[in-house]
Parts: structure tokens; C-alpha cells; sequence
């Protein structure tokens, strides 16, 4: 049985606001992949006799944005970490199965799942009607990405820190299950983060408006990525003198023209993850997000907890941030903590925590025991929506 389970196509996807990760662990071609996920859109063809929309993505979208040939109109159906257009995004997943993945029979495919902690069970029962009744899968599990951030890194117990583009998950792990009451969430992520430093960069408007949406959309999140820090003192080095080098400072656009990218630019946007007032938002700051949650657990749990906080997510790339979190946890924590009782874990790869977390639970004969297979879905029409309640994680 486990060796005749070897044989058959385990896929992961994790449907991120930002991006979208998908993996196939046993296709005959091994493949690992992520598509921007807003590089979805409906294409109107003048050619086409019934002028009906149709649906473009990935290799396929990219070139026709490029050639600027045809009247195309953006449309991200994952929105705060949910999909809320299924319709699109079926075909969406299609695409990444047959042409992403290249795998031709769907119902040898056993899906992986990737979801977010607070999806409803109602939501993934949805999804589940599309993987079984329009993909016709032969299985599918349900997994929630905090479990796997935290998983990825050899650990079942610990604090998981998920900072994405729209959303943050701040959550307590234990042995695999989450603490739901001890969760906490906010959209001050990645995604407000580049809009601000959008704003930031109004200063060389007359530079960076030439570019198309698109590009110009690219070469922020390009700044952000590689210039933008977390300060450890944010007045103190906003006020600072310029002390990087012209090399470090200056940021050269696709049309070879140059912008500086100075302290003031460098540190402001990111100091929202610490201070929602910078972005006009009214939010706890990260660190008090993670003492709330560390505070609403048993007591003898919560030593466990400082010593494996786990990051992941692309947000959680910035770098200075362990440094500041540790800093500012010490400052806040009730009755004082001292430094060296916490500990955080920051893989190098932690962009991708949950795909990775995910793959490596494919890869265990335990994925079998734990995902949902077409026949039981199929059996009892009734007990659908109970199945699923009963085997998501
Ligand atoms: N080196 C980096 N420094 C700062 N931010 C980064 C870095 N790399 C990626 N990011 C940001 O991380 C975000 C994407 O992260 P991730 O892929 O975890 O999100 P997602 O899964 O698509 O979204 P969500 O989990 O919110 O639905 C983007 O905003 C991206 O700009």
C-alpha cells in the first residue's frame, strides 16, 4: 500500500496573495514553481467571433503584456490571503497541473493544500467541490500554512510569525495544532508596505511615471526587497547623517537614469511593521502582536514558545528585523524579559516556509492517512461538509 502510494503524484500549492507556489513532488518531471499571482488576466479578442473572455496566465500573459498587443485587464482572484473568485481560479489551478506541471492525468494528482489558518471550514469545503468535481483529483489535503512554516523547520511546537503581502499570522503551534484563541492577524504586510514606500518615492515621480504600471509596480518591490531596512533606532536614524555609500545609496532605474535611496526613504516604510501611524493605519506593532499572543497561552507553554518563534514569509526577509523585535519584546514584555530567553528562527529560505514545510509532509507516508480521498468524498453526499471539518489541519 505505502509503496503503491510512492508511485503517484503529490502536488503542493500554496495560493499566496503575492504569489503563488506550487511543487510537484513525484511527476515524472520534478518541478518546483512560483507565479506571480497577479498576473492574471482577462483577455478581450477582437478575433474571437464570440468576443468571450478568456483567461490567460503565467509564459502565456507575460507575453502578451509584453507585445501591449491586446486589451488586457488585471484580475487577482486571491485577495488577503482567500480566493474570492473560485471561478478564475480553477482554471488557474488547471493551468499550474497540465501546463505548469505539465502532468496530463489529473486523477492520479494528490493535492497538498496550503491554506490560511482562518479560512473557514465552509471556504475549504468549497474549494474541495472544485478539486474533486471540476479537476476530478484523486485526493486532497488541507494544511494550514502556519503549522508548515513552523514544520519547515524541524519543529511542531513554537511560535509561527507568517509576514506576507497582505496578511501577518501571528500563531502558538503545539505539537502540530494551533492555538486558535491565541491568534492574531493584521493586513499591515508587505503589500502596504511597498504602497507606502510608493509614496515615499513621489520625489523622483518624473522619473519612475514613464514606466508602465506594471513595471513600475516591479521596481518598487525591487527597492524594497534590496534597499529597505528595519531600523533599530527609527528617530535616530531617520535624522542621521547619509553615512551609506554611493554605491549602497543609489538605485539605477531600466532606463539606466539613477535615484538615491537615502536613510529617511530606506527606513520609513518599513517602520509600519512597528508603527501602523506611519501608514495613517490604527494597528498593534508587530512585537505586541507576538507578546499578546505569547500571553494568552497556558503559562507553562509560553517558555516554549519565546525560545521557538519561528519567521516566514517574504516580509519577514527585511533585514534588521530579529535584532528590533528582540529589542522591542524585551521593552514590552510583561514583567521584563531578558534577551537571551528568546530565540528566533530565521531560515535563509523562510520566503517559502510553508511551500518547503509542505513538501516535506508530502514526502511522509503520514500525508496519506491524513488526505481526503475522492471515493469517501463521493460516498456519502451528506457528509461532505463533516469529512472536511473532521480532516483539515
Ligand atoms: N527580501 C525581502 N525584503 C522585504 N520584503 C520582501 C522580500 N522578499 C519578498 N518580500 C515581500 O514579501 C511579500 C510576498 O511574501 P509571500 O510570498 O510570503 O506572500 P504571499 O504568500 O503571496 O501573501 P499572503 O501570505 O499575504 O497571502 C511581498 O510583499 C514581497 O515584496
Amino acid at each position: 500500500m505505502e509503496s503503491e502510494y510512492d508511485q503517484k503524484d503529490i502536488v503542493v500549492i500554496d495560493n499566496g496573495t503575492d504569489t503563488i507556489k506550487q511543487l510537484s513532488l513525484y511527476c515524472i518531471y520534478s518541478q518546483s514553481t512560483t507565479i506571480n499571482a497577479d498576473h492574471t488576466r482577462f483577455q478581450n479578442d477582437n478575433d474571437n467571433p464570440n468576443n468571450k473572455p478568456q483567461l490567460l496566465f503565467g509564459q502565456d500573459l507575460k507575453k502578451v503584456v509584453k507585445e501591449k498587443k491586446l486589451n488586457v485587464q488585471l484580475s487577482n482572484p486571491i485577495k488577503d490571503g482567500k480566493i474570492d473568485n473560485v471561478e478564475s481560479m480553477k482554471e488557474f489551478w488547471q493551468y499550474i497541473l497540465e501546463d505548469g506541471l505539465q502532468i496530463s492525468e489529473l486523477q492520479q494528482v494528490n493535492l497538498l493544500i496550503i491554506d490560511q489558518v482562518k479560512n473557514s471550514k465552509e471556504y475549504k469545503s468549497k474549494l474541495a467541490e472544485v478539486f474533486f468535481d471540476y479537476l476530478k483529483v484523486q485526493s486532497v489535503l488541507f494544511m494550514n500554512s502556519a503549522s508548515l512554516s513552523l514544520f519547515s523547520t524541524g519543529l511542531v511546537s513554537g511560535l509561527s510569525i507568517e509576514l506576507g503581502h497582505a496578511v501577518n499570522t501571528i500563531v502558538p503551534i503545539y505539537q502540530g495544532f494551533p492555538i486558535m484563541h491565541a491568534l492574531e492577524f493584521s493586513h499591515i504586510s508587505g503589500a502596504e508596505i511597498t504602497q507606502c514606500l510608493e509614496n515615499d518615492l513621489r520625489c523622483y515621480e518624473t522619473l519612475i511615471d514613464k514606466f508602465s504600471e506594471e513595471e513600475k509596480q516591479w521596481i518598487i518591490k525591487d527597492i524594497k526587497e534590496n534597499m529597505c531596512y528595519i531600523a533599530s533606532d527609527y528617530e535616530m536614524q531617520m535624522q542621521s547623517e547619509d553615512n551609506f555609500t554611493e554605491e549602497e545609496r543609489s538605485y539605477e532605474l531600466p532606463d539606466e537614469q539613477v535615484i538615491q535611496i537615502t536613510p529617511q526613504i530606506r527606513y520609513h516604510c518599513s517602520e509600519a511593521l512597528f508603527n501602523s501611524a506611519i501608514i495613517n493605519k490604527n494597528s498593534s506593532s508587530l512585537p505586541q502582536m507576538i507578546v499578546n499572543s505569547i500571553q494568552r497561552c497556558d503559562k507553562e507553554l509560553r517558555q516554549e514558545l519565546l525560545a521557538n518563534m519561528v519567521l516566514g514569509g517574504g516580509t519577514s526577509m527585511f533585514q534588521g528585523l530579529i535584532s528590533r523585535l528582540q529589542d522591542d519584546i524585551c521593552q514590552i514584555y510583561p514583567g521584563g524579559a531578558m534577551r537571551s530567553e528568546f530565540n528566533f528562527v530565521a531560515d535563509f529560505q523562510r520566503k517559502y516556509s510553508a511551500w518547503i514545510g509542505g513538501s516535506m509532509l508530502g514526502s511522509l507516508k503520514t500525508f496519506q492517512s491524513l488526505a481526503i480521498n475522492k471515493q469517501e468524498y463521493e460516498e456519502n453526499p451528506e457528509g461532505k461538509m463533516s469529512l472536511i471539518h473532521k480532516r483539515t489541519f
